[in-house]
């Protein structure tokens, strides 16, 4: 090519190049103005609302981050200046979030059959959970939580009694064979992965081979892999987790997971195929049968199962049908509904057997290692615990039945005023498609916000809990609870989304729980005031949950 024609080829690419840039720039600016126009209503609104002020375009991205506990700890510090009002608006970017934490609020939000669909955060669990019910919305969730809800009835749940306790007997074996201080989390959460192998799956502990505790492992594993992607922001977008080690690592982890799940319900399919009968997790207990009817209602039993009295959601109705086919696990039970006619495919339930057993794992392994936490630091409140528990078992080393939990009410004001004080769950995101008004101060959020009610920040107001951190199971005598808000305690969350395992983790947490205290004291070298909370999904301590235990004389018997 001669040298004016290059010259030529030259200037016109600069021409062209040029162009594109002077044309590109107006069009970005057009669009972004036609951006910020077709969201004017929403910043309008959310002008109105309190808030740290934020840079442009980024707004509080960078005063959040860090590490899992430093975002903790700076969302709660900067919430302060606006404890007064309870809400809470921040800017991420383009996304405002509205942290509210005033009861008020916080019941428009649950109680409602409108606004239950989640926030864009929980499309990280997709691959794993699917359409399970945690991330579900609209009909499909109705229909399946109308299945899945009956399943979780108190009387369903007694017969798993047998098999929690054994299951604590095997942790107190455990347990023994530590001497100084140790992390009780690691205990609670294997614990709590074979209770639930058995109880969701049935996959008994006879039978819970090699693949059993890979799955235990990879479910632990697939957890750390979403709370990372909750607090990097690298991790959030798709196509760069893909490029990743973790996208690597989850594809794998998957494979485990859903391989058991998918094997458990080939075999259990043939099983119904072939006319077996699936196998009834326990036998009532006699105790249970005689001294608490059938037909009444979780409420007439006395307690709250970790919600306010006067709450009740599809968990407290009244269930004649304690028939043999109630006592099965859940995965038995949503197969043998699929068989009877009612829609569930395979893949639906395999969804909602992976979700149960992510929801019933983290939550109750933090929730039971800060209640050990909180007796190690309080040895004087531990005392009454063991006062309660002598006076029910006395010498007795015989394992705990229902009627025995009932008697708990300690223990239980306890387990309660640690799901206040260090609720597992300590948000709850739902994604507002219409605009709503708060009934606390008139205010109005916008549609396309991401609401957060604050459990966390919610459970430590003064006005309504005096002196908010100071550990006082005395917060949940009958007299104060009743005049209290119903939604100024929500550690399950509540209303028509409430969580499904509130009662199963109750019953199974006081079982665990007494029974390692009829074997051990439980010791802390630290005071909360050393805690370092994080918050990544599920609140726990960075620093692990550290105790000491020193042998009590009893052992419960399986
Ligand atoms: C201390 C233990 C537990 C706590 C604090 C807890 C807390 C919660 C909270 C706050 C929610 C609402 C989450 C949201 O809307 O984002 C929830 C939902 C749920 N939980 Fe739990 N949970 C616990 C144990 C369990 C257990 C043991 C199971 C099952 C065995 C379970 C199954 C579920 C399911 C399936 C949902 C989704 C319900 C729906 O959206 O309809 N949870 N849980």
């Amino acid at each position: 090519m001669s040298y004016a024609a290059e010259n030529l080829v030259q200037a016109s690419t600069w021409t062209a190049t040029n162009m594109f840039y002077m044309l590109l720039v107006p069009a970005l600016v057009l669009w972004y103005a036609y951006w910020r126009m077709s969201r004017r209503h929403m910043y309008e609104l959310a002008a109105k609302l309190n808030g740290p002020p934020g840079l442009p375009i980024i707004g509080n991205a960078l005063e959040f981050t860090g590490g899992s506990a430093d975002i903790f700890k700076n969302l709660v510090s900067k919430s302060v200046p606006y404890d007064k009002e309870g809400i809470v608006k921040i800017w991420i970017g383009p996304r405002l979030l509205v942290f509210l934490y005033d009861p008020r609020d916080v019941e428009l939000i649950l109680s409602s059959h409108v606004y239950i669909d989640k926030a864009d955060e929980y499309r990280f669990f997709k691959p794993w959970l699917g359409d399970g019910l945690l991330i579900s919305t609209g009909q499909k969730w109705r229909s399946h939580r109308k299945l899945i809800a009956p399943t979780f009835h108190l009387n369903v749940l007694k017969s798993f009694i047998d098999l929690f306790n054994a299951n604590s007997r095997d942790v107190v074996d455990k347990l023994k064979k530590e001497s100084g201080a140790f992390d009780c989390h690691d205990y609670m959460s294997e614990c709590t992965v074979e209770i639930l192998l058995e109880t969701a799956m049935g996959v008994s502990k006879s039978t819970q081979d090699q693949s059993g505790f890979e799955y235990a492992m990879a479910v632990m594993k697939m957890c750390d892999i979403l709370h990372l992607r909750h607090t990097k922001i690298w991790l959030r977008p798709e196509f760069l987790f893909n490029f990743t080690q973790y996208a690597k690592n989850q594809t794998k982890l998957l494979d485990v997971i859903h391989g058991l799940t998918k094997k458990v319900i080939k075999r259990k399919k043939e099983e119904f195929k072939s006319g077996k009968k699936p196998s009834v997790l326990s036998a009532p207990e006699t105790t249970t049968s005689t001294e608490i009817p059938a037909t009444k209602t979780t409420s007439v039993e006395g307690l709250s199962f970790g919600q306010s009295a006067g709450l009740k959601d599809d968990l407290d109705v009244d269930d004649n049908d304690v028939g043999q086919k109630k006592r099965l696990a859940f995965l038995d039970l949503l197969l043998e509904s699929s068989q009877s006619g009612v829609v569930i495919s395979d893949e639906e339930i395999k969804e909602q057997v992976d979700t149960i057993m992510f929801e019933g794992h983290d939550t109750t392994a933090a929730g039971s290692s800060f209640f050990l936490s909180m007796m190690g630091i309080h040895q004087d409140i531990q005392d009454k615990v063991i006062a309660e528990l002598d006076q029910i078992f006395g010498d007795s080393d015989r394992p705990a039945t229902f009627q025995d939990t009932l008697e708990m009410k300690y223990l239980e004001r306890c387990l309660m005023e640690t799901l206040r004080m260090y609720p597992p769950v300590p948000i709850i995101a739902r994604q507002l498609n219409q605009d709503i008004t708060l009934p606390s101060n008139g205010k109005q959020v916008p549609a396309g916000t991401t609401v957060i009610i604050a459990t966390y920040k919610l459970h430590r107001r003064p006005d309504i809990y005096p002196n908010p951190t100071k550990f006082d199971p005395d917060n949940f005598l009958p007299e104060k609870s009743a005049n209290r808000h119903y939604y100024a305690f929500v550690p399950f969350s509540a209303g028509p989304r409430s969580c499904v395992g509130r009662k199963y983790a109750m019953l199974k947490l006081k079982i665990i729980l007494s029974t390692i205290l009829r074997n051990f004291r439980v010791q802390s070298d630290l005071k909360e005031s050393d805690f370092n909370l994080q918050a990544d999904i599920i609140l726990k301590r960075a620093e692990g949950f550290k105790v000491r235990l020193q042998p009590r004389k009893r052992m419960a018997k399986a």
